[in-house]
């Protein structure tokens, strides 16, 4: 996922320099605006508050948007659009409104005066849905196309759904004031296409055409053939008098100040707006029951993910949770889904899985005593009395193995009885366990537990299981209509029964992105565990890497060659698997050097070479946290503004990002710089370990946590190692 490095304000230049560009600014407006009052007047049949709507709207003409009025809908003889508005924007399918009433939302329902105007807000759905099928075709995500009430005659901004309420006033600058997604060559392509899917519209009972047809400016003629007011249907007839002074002047008050941001304000990410077919096909898609999207690193699964969100979002009214593990990754997907699909961004929630099962227990008045250090003395005591002279050291005699397999094998599984351990298929795990190393662990899982209870405290597994509890039985009661999960290889076995226990098997409900190579967790478990039924066309996989140039995949699947890994669904992947490569850039960079001092010295010498901007697309990432914290010093003494991951949210910061290689999963930088890159790869059994699988499986791991830190590099990928000169 882009970190939007690039972007940010070009405030630069002199203040005397801005003020002649805002004083130039200030004239074309002005010129702008009178032309499109001008033009607006022509339109004898509409009143005078449509004219003022039309007026803000021929305005936006002549800053590179277009207006196609009055057009047929398409696959209908009769009914008609009232207005399709195509700029850098974005495309608005608009409806005018000239009610002697001021429109009124509640409920998700529209209505005016006392009544229920609700036919006019399906309407405009229904329409837009046309207008999403019709710009599909070029690419073009419907989360770029949003419809919107116009109210001649009224001060309005509020919306309804995904639907933007504006009044005449409001409307310019709230236009003016939007990201700016397509470049002039897409407004070009989209508005023709548009102008030939949505016909003009001869309504032969409704008035001749307008007395004028409306001259120059970038809009051509036919873009603008009819009135506005001839086919609108109005409940009231009467608009209120002019709000604006005779020459309409009232109204650029607030086109200057978007009109001024509009050249400071950096465009959006191309893939907020346009998406592959493929992408494009599973946004859309109707699934009738739990879906899952996997495919390799870079293939655009989070992107499809987020576009699904939006989507899910505009077409109901209920709310949509997107969780992944990581605690800092939902703020860097909601700072997205904020910036490409503004409209619906507040029903959907981003939230960590932990994070969001606290609140869904306290919002339950289940109480939660999560004590992560407590619940880690437990373990200690337990493996003192219970686990470091039993059978289990013979395969491995440190504690972290024996703790991972109550994690994430016994208790992430939702495992609560001997004999269901006892003949588990423990995947992902490496060591064979025969009937007393199972006793072993057993033993030791039930002496850590009453050391836990005894604290009167809970792990991070317990939170889960409390709201999986609480949530199974429940299901299709909760607040969400979706729940999108990425990064799902993450998850435990519990977290997924939890989330899909909130939608159930419902059509379009639950979400499932990921990709098992990139599991950076020990153990695993398939979907058909969770109960969990992905068949037919409901798994898709994605296949063009739109983020990493062909030396970056070789070099990042070359570490993982020889890992053949099992996905959710069971299927036994290669390690080493074919990408279709849609990205041409990226270059691999090594640093070999003899010392940890000559190699800090290669790294900060090739971070001292970029500029701030450079700098500000760049990440330091480590496997281990005494890493960070080496990296942390070095980078600040020499002066190098560094940024954690933790605090990163998305927005561009002017600083070098530095954290975890498992903090930076599903992120994406310019230039990724990682030192001792190869420093944690275990060579052999842990010292003085006799077994050599547990060893392997730590081995794999690292190799998976390395492959998801080197395929976070778009341009450049900076691998440093230390070797004593013979070994180079
Ligand atoms: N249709 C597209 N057009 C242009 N760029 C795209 C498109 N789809 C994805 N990208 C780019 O590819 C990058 C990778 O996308 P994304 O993060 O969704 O991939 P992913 O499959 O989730 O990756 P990973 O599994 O490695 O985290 C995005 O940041 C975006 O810049």
């Amino acid at each position: 996922m882009a970190a939007g490095s690039s972007r940010g304000g070009a405030a630069g230049g002199s203040a005397s320099r801005r003020a002649q560009e805002a004083r130039r600014q200030e004239r074309l407006l002005r010129e702008q605006w009178q032309a499109a009052r001008q033009r607006a007047e022509r339109w004898e049949a509409a009143s005078e508050g449509e004219r003022r709507v039309a007026a803000q709207l021929l305005m936006l003409a002549g800053r590179g948007w277009r207006l196609l009025v009055d057009r047929r809908w398409p696959g209908t003889r009769a009914a008609n659009v009232d207005m399709l508005l195509i700029g850098p924007g974005g495309v608005f399918v608009i409806d005018v409104k000239n009610w002697r009433a001021a429109p009124e939302t509640s409920g998700g329902r529209l209505r005016a005066g006392g009544f229920s105007r609700d036919e006019h807000r399906r309407k405009l759905l229904a329409v837009t849905k046309a207008a999403e099928s019709a710009v599909a075709s070029l690419g073009m995500s419907p989360v770029a196309v949003r419809p919107l009430l116009a109210f001649a005659g009224q001060r309005v901004d509020a919306e309804l759904g995904r639907i933007r309420l504006l009044g005449e006033h409001e409307i310019g600058p709230a236009l003016l004031s939007e990201r700016t997604r397509l470049p002039a060559g897409s407004v070009r392509a989209l508005a023709d296409h548009l102008a030939r899917v949505f016909p003009e519209y001869e309504d032969p009972a409704a008035a001749p055409a307008p007395a004028a047809t409306p001259g120059a400016g970038a809009t051509p003629a036919s873009d603008v053939s009819t009135s506005p007011g001839a086919t609108t249907p109005s409940p009231a007839t009467a608009a209120r008098p002019p709000a604006a002074g005779a020459d309409g002047l009232f109204d650029l008050d607030g086109l200057r100040e978007a009109a001024l941001d509009e050249a400071r304000r950096a465009p959006i990410e191309q893939w907020m707006t346009f998406l592959d077919p493929d992408q494009l096909a599973l946004v859309r898609r109707n699934w009738a029951g739990p879906a899952r999207i996997s495919g390799p690193a870079g293939t655009g699964k989070t992107v499809v993910g987020l576009h699904r969100a939006a989507y899910l979002a505009q077409r109901t009214n209920g709310r949509v949770l997107y969780v992944t593990f990581a605690n800092n990754l939902p703020r860097v997907q909601s700072t997205f889904l904020k910036t490409m699909a503004p409209a619906v961004a507040d029903r959907i929630d981003f939230r960590s899985l932990h994070s969001w099962a606290r609140d869904y227990l306290r919002g339950r008045g289940v109480p939660v005593r999560l004590h992560k250090e407590k619940a880690e003395t437990a373990f200690s005591l337990a493996w003192k009395h219970v686990g470091r002279n039993s059978c289990l050291s013979e395969i491995d005699p440190l504690h972290p193995y024996w703790q991972e397999e109550i994690n994430y094998v016994i208790k992430g599984r939702g495992i609560t009885s001997f004999e269901e351990y006892a003949v588990l298929a423990r995947r992902r795990r490496r060591a064979g366990l025969r009937r007393p190393h199972r006793q072993a662990v057993w033993a030791l899982y039930e002496a850590y537990e009453a050391q836990r209870i005894e604290r009167d405290v809970h792990d991070f597994n317990d939170v889960l299981s409390l709201a999986l509890a609480e949530a199974a039985g429940r299901t299709g009661h909760s607040a969400y209509t979706a729940v999108v999960v990425d990064e799902v290889q993450d998850l435990t076995l519990v977290g997924v029964r939890l989330l899909h226990a909130l939608v159930g098997d419902s059509p379009n409900g639950l979400l499932l992105v990921g990709d098992g190579q990139q599991a950076v967790y020990p153990g695993g478990f398939r979907l058909s565990d969770a109960g969990i039924d992905i068949r037919g066309d409901r798994g898709q996989v994605l296949r063009a890497n739109y983020r990493n140039g062909k030396d970056i995949v070789d070099t990042a699947l070359s570490v993982v060659a020889e890992d053949a890994f099992e996905d959710l669904d069971g299927l036994r992947t290669p390690g080493r698997r074919d990408v279709d490569l849609t990205y041409h850039d990226g270059q691999v960079q090594r640093a070999v050097l003899p010392t940890l001092a000559a190699h800090d010295a290669a790294l900060l010498a090739a971070l001292g070479a970029l500029t701030p901007q450079q700098l500000a697309g760049s990440a330091v990432l480590c496997s281990a946290k005494r890493g960070i914290e080496h990296y942390q010093r070095l980078l600040t003494r020499a002066g190098l503004r560094v940024c954690p991951l933790e605090q990163y949210d998305g927005h561009p910061v002017e600083a070098v990002k530095l954290g975890s290689y498992r903090r930076a999963k599903g992120l994406e930088f310019k230039r990724v710089y990682l030192p001792q890159h190869d420093a944690d790869l275990p060579q052999g059994s842990p010292a003085g370990g006799p077994s050599t699988e547990t060893a392997d499986e730590r081995g794999e791991l690292a190799r998976s946590q390395l492959f998801v830190a080197m395929t976070r590099a778009r341009d450049v990928l900076w691998l440093g190692s230390i070797r004593p000169p013979q070994e180079k």
